[in-house]
């Protein structure tokens, strides 16, 4: 079954055998990781060993039942395009498309091709393999800072994130067993933002996330970049299907699994300003559509001083779930 559990995570009989055969697959994995020398941090979530000069191998860790967490795989693709670029070019922009399940069991090989290095700007296509298919693609732009006018539409009134309660509290009263394996603690705090009660404009999802890198990152850049490539991929998908469901997981009476297949198909991002993803970062989403089993989300990214740091735009596939095989 390779229902991703969104927006109630698994826990129930029906993911139950799985998730042991899992843990005992799972110790091996952990082994070999700490051998390879891979934290428990964004530096060794998104570490990777150079084979070649511009080719790469990566590890995922757990977090989504029987697929790679898309969220990694783009930031590992863009840590190693990033690898091939002269250090006075920052990442401008990125679009990705997933093609296949990644198994983070096994590694992923990423190859990048230097399109392009023109005077201002750099381009760079990276394909990420798995048994020599291609699992995910990714075509990156970086460029050499400019000065010119700075304009920005004002951030929207939102609850600071210290008002807020800690994401994983609340998760982990709904879901012990699941929160007990999630990966994403180790990395990101998180706090959500109550809703209106209805969505402000019919047909319209949205939701709002306070996200920060768990840990202080080092001064550079390309993580902060590649630590908000990895966050922007987790809540997207639910919001094109899920006003209602999301905030339902948080509460008490959160109790059935989720009956949506929910996989990210493809995912783009524009970097407007320079921020620190270990400082808070607002994820305002908003869904304007889903339809044909396809739903699209946006994402505005602010920092907590109202300055707008990225966009975010995702379609996912949205379906019901199917239990057992066609
Ligand atoms: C508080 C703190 C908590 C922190 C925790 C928060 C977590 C709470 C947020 C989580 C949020 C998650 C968000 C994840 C976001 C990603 O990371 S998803 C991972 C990245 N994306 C991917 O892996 C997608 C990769 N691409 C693909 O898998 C394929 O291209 C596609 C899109 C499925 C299309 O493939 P296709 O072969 O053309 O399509 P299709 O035959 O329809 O389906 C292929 C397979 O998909 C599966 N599938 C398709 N439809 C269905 C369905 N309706 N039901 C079940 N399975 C299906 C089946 O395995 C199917 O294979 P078969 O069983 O038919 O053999």
């Amino acid at each position: 079954m390779t229902t991703v559990p969104v927006p109630v995570p698994p826990g129930g009989a029906r993911e139950r055998g799985t998730r042991e055969r899992g843990t005992q697959e799972r110790a091996g994995r952990e082994r070999s990781e700490r051998e390879r020398g891979a934290g428990a941090d964004f530096p060794g979530f998104l570490s990777l060993e150079q084979l070649d000069r511009d080719l790469f191998r990566g590890w995922c860790h757990d977090g989504i039942p029987s697929r790679a967490f898309g969220g990694q795989v783009a930031a590992q693709a863009l840590t190693a395009a990033g690898r091939t670029v002269p250090g006075d070019r920052a990442v401008h922009s990125l679009h990705g498309y997933f093609l296949r399940a990644g198994d983070s069991s096994r590694p992923l090989v990423y190859t990048v091709e230097r399109i392009r290095d023109g005077a201002s700007y750099t381009s760079r296509r990276v394909s990420a393999l798995q048994g020599g298919e291609i699992v995910f693609t990714l075509s990156a732009s970086f460029k050499r800072p400019e000065r010119t006018d700075d304009r920005q539409q004002a951030m929207p009134p939102t609850p600071g994130p210290d008002s807020l309660p800690d994401l994983y509290e609340t998760w982990a009263r709904n879901n012990p067993q699941d929160f007990a394996q999630a990966e994403f603690r180790r990395v990101l705090d998180m706090r959500y933002v109550p809703g209106p009660p209805e969505p402000n404009a019919p047909g319209l999802t949205e939701q709002k996330l306070w996200m920060r890198a768990a840990q202080r990152l080092p001064d550079d850049p390309m993580l902060h970049a590649c630590a908000l490539a990895y966050a922007s991929d987790l809540f997207l998908a639910p919001s094109t299907v899920l006003s209602e469901q999301l905030p339902r997981m948080l509460r008490e009476e959160a109790d059935e699994p989720s009956s949506v297949f929910l996989t990210s198909l493809d995912h783009g991002i524009w970097y407007h300003r320079p921020f620190r993803a270990d400082e808070w970062m607002l994820f305002a989403q908003r869904s304007p559509t889903a339809v044909d089993g396809r739903g699209l989300a946006f994402a505005d990214v602010w920092s907590l001083d109202g300055r707008l740091i990225a966009h975010v735009v995702q379609e996912t596939v949205a379906r019901p779930a199917r239990t057992r095989r066609r």
